[in-house]
């Protein structure tokens, strides 16, 4: 075993007998690369190439695992990188092959134009608490299916992180090739719901429809494409296990016709979704052992976290990428606000009804300099009330919102106020009304209509 830490370190090499891993933490700036010498190694899934230095992105805790025997060499700086034998790499690779043989199955059943349900590949879902490994398991059974073919979809419910597009949204996209070490998700076709804060308690309503209308979409696409049922789907899910998370599961399990639970490092839990699903007899509950080498990440580094993942959206994993910075006016688009919670006044009731919380309720938003740092959703929809149930075609990150800056141009002058300053001043001034936004492509935007969310990102 080998630790390290924070200063210049020279290339060093690392011989990992059959079935050991190499485990390192990169440090936030990195840069820290990879090189497979001899044997073959992979990281949580995806082989290393035999040839090259392979860069580790800036703050990611990996492991080099070898099934056969390897040696590797690392360049640069990291945080710790150590080596173990303890892994529950065997346990993780036959839940796979079990997964396979179900896709085999399924891919037979099509073949032969039997029942809907036999040609339905393993929905599975990966569920533990918060750091049990449960999007690293993810990946390696992505990857590995990809390896072997299949094109299984990735669905994340995980809010918090979110491993697709950004935080906040949930997604699913097909992975078609073993997911890239540097690059991660494709970002190429993802299928993105926007729910807009870190924490489904703030609405749990929205999630659970959000949830619905993408497991509809979903099941849709899969009926016309018998390979991709075949395939089936891996679901990764948020580290909230109790009270209104666990509630949250049972609902998720449901809602995706989840027919593998997959359950990682917490026993009382695996027993509660045992429970919870005896009646049904076609969903198999399984407990995996979390690995030893999975990394806790604290509240604060969860928050900075969710930051880079939004800086990377528009700025690349690797920084090379160049957003356009637009201007629009306020008049040119209308944001909206999902669920807002209000109850509608007792006035506007039929007499004897009680006012309700409408959880779903859209609400049109001022634009206001409070949206400054934030992030916006762009959906698909054509119209508000098409807004709830639209997939998000991209964001937006505003970077200034100009509400009173003073123009002498009279042009489109309006004034609610006839006070005789306000007078004074319409007759000389009128008000801008800019909102200022980054984008990853240039051009106009393809919705006028915008979601507003309490996530934030402040540029350096
Ligand atoms: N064997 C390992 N060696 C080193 N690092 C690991 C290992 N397995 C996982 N990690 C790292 O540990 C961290 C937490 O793992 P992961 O994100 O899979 O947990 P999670 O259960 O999905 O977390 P969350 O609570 O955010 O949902 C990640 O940075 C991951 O890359």
């Amino acid at each position: 075993m080998a630790a390290a830490g924070g200063s210049a370190q020279a290339p060093r090499q690392y011989k990992l007998a059959p079935q050991r891993e190499l485990r390192v933490e990169v440090l936030p700036d990195g840069p820290l690369r990879v090189r497979l010498v001899a044997g073959t190694a992979e990281i949580f899934g995806t082989e290393l190439p035999p040839e090259g230095w392979v860069p580790v992105p800036p703050r990611s805790k990996v492991a080099i695992f070898t099934w056969h025997g390897a040696t590797v060499e690392l360049d640069g700086v990291s945080e710790s990188e150590y080596t173990s034998d303890e892994t529950p790499m065997v346990i993780y690779v036959n839940t796979h092959a079990i997964l396979d043989a179900r896709r085999s199955r399924a891919r037979a059943a099509a073949a032969q134009g039997g029942v809907l349900e036999a040609s339905q590949g393993p929905r599975v879902i990966v569920v533990g608490p918060t750091d049990s490994g449960k999007s690293t398991l993810c990946k390696m059974l992505l990857s590995w299916a990809a390896k072997q073919g299949w094109k299984p979809t990735y669905v994340d419910l995980d809010i918090g992180q979110g491993s697709i597009t950004i935080p906040g949204c949930i997604s699913a996209t097909p992975i078609e090739k073993p997911i890239d070490i540097v690059d991660g998700i494709p970002l190429e076709m993802p299928l993105t719901y926007f729910y807009g804060h870190p924490n489904p308690s703030i609405n749990p309503d929205v999630y659970k429809v959000l949830m619905k209308e993408l497991a509809q979409t979903l099941d849709k696409q899969f009926s016309g494409n018998s390979e991709s049922r075949a395939a089936g789907m891996i679901i990764n899910t948020m580290g909230w296990v109790e009270g209104l998370g666990y509630e949250l599961l049972l609902n998720a399990i449901e809602t995706f016709e989840a027919n593998v639970v997959l359950v990682l490092g917490q026993e009382k839990l695996w027993k509660m979704l045992k429970d919870a699903v005896q009646s049904k007899p076609n969903i198999d509950v399984v407990k995996l052992h979390k690995s030893e080498g999975v990394v806790l990440r604290n509240p604060k580094y969860r928050q900075k976290n969710r930051s880079f993942r939004i800086k990377e959206y528009f700025y690349g994993i690797a920084n090379d990428l160049a957003p356009h910075s637009n201007v629009v006016n306020f008049s040119d688009v209308s944001v909206y606000k999902i669920g807002s919670g209000h109850q509608a006044p007792r006035s506007a009731l039929p007499i004897g009804a009680e006012p309700v919380a409408d959880p779903t309720r859209l609400v049109a938003v001022n634009i206001s300099t409070d949206m400054v740092h934030t992030v916006l959703a762009v959906p698909y929809a054509k119209e508000p009330d098409e807004i709830i149930s639209s997939n998000v075609a991209g964001f937006i990150h505003v970077t200034d919102v100009d509400i009173q800056r003073y123009t002498n141009n009279q042009e489109n002058l309006t004034f609610a106020c006839l006070c005789i300053r306000c007078t004074y001043l319409a007759s000389m001034f009128h008000f801008r009304k800019k909102l200022t936004y980054i984008a990853p492509c240039p051009g106009d935007l393809p919705s006028k209509l915008l979601i507003a969310s309490s996530l934030t990102w402040y540029e350096a």
